[in-house]
């Protein structure tokens, strides 16, 4: 079940009902000394994961008995080596892909400790719009748009045709 919001097919495949997997998704924005946002950090999916080399925003999926933010703090830190501060919860977004249903919880966080550890020999790039690193994984690009939204921009979301 989505709970009655909207799904997103990345495939245009109407795979019916299906069981709903909730993820925390962390965008991790550095703010300058007046508090306007700038670069956003994306990580590349770990070989053997599904859609390995797309990047994306870090995160997974919640363990049982999770909250949001219990679920976003221990992919952080076990992901990353990052103990973060604050969570922002900001959009949700449910998508269908071949694999599963996921519902994104995209979470803002401004504040973090700890020194970038690359766990799963994932990449990690500071980034803005248009972004450089491709291909973006499907569920990611919203994130992309509500940043151009928030930013004013109008160009294109990534430097590649296609994402
Ligand atoms: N982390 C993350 N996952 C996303 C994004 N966009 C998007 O569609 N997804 C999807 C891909 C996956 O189907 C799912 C996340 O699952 P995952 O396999 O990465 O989670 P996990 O780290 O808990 O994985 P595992 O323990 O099962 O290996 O959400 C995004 O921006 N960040």
């Amino acid at each position: 079940m989505s709970d009655g919001q909207p799904i997103t097919s990345v495939d245009g495949i109407d795979r019916g009902e299906r069981p709903v997997t909730e993820v925390a998704v962390g965008v991790l924005i550095r703010r300058d000394a007046a508090g306007q946002e700038g670069d956003f950090l994306l990580t590349s999916r770990p070989a053997g994961k599904v859609y390995a080399g797309y990047w994306e925003f870090p995160g997974g999926k919640f363990e049982p008995g999770e909250t949001l933010e219990q679920a976003l703090r221990r992919e952080l830190q076990e992901e990353l080596g990052i103990t973060i501060g604050a969570v922002h919860p900001w959009h949700q977004e449910v998508f269908d892909y071949p694999h599963a249903r996921v519902r994104l919880h995209f979470c803002k966080v401004y504040d973090w400790t700890g020194t970038f550890e690359m766990r799963e020999a994932q990449q990690m790039a500071w980034s803005n719009l248009p972004v450089a690193s491709t291909p973006v994984l499907p569920g990611t690009l919203p994130v992309l748009r509500w940043f151009a939204a928030e930013r004013g921009l109008t160009g294109p979301l990534t430097l590649h045709d296609g994402v």
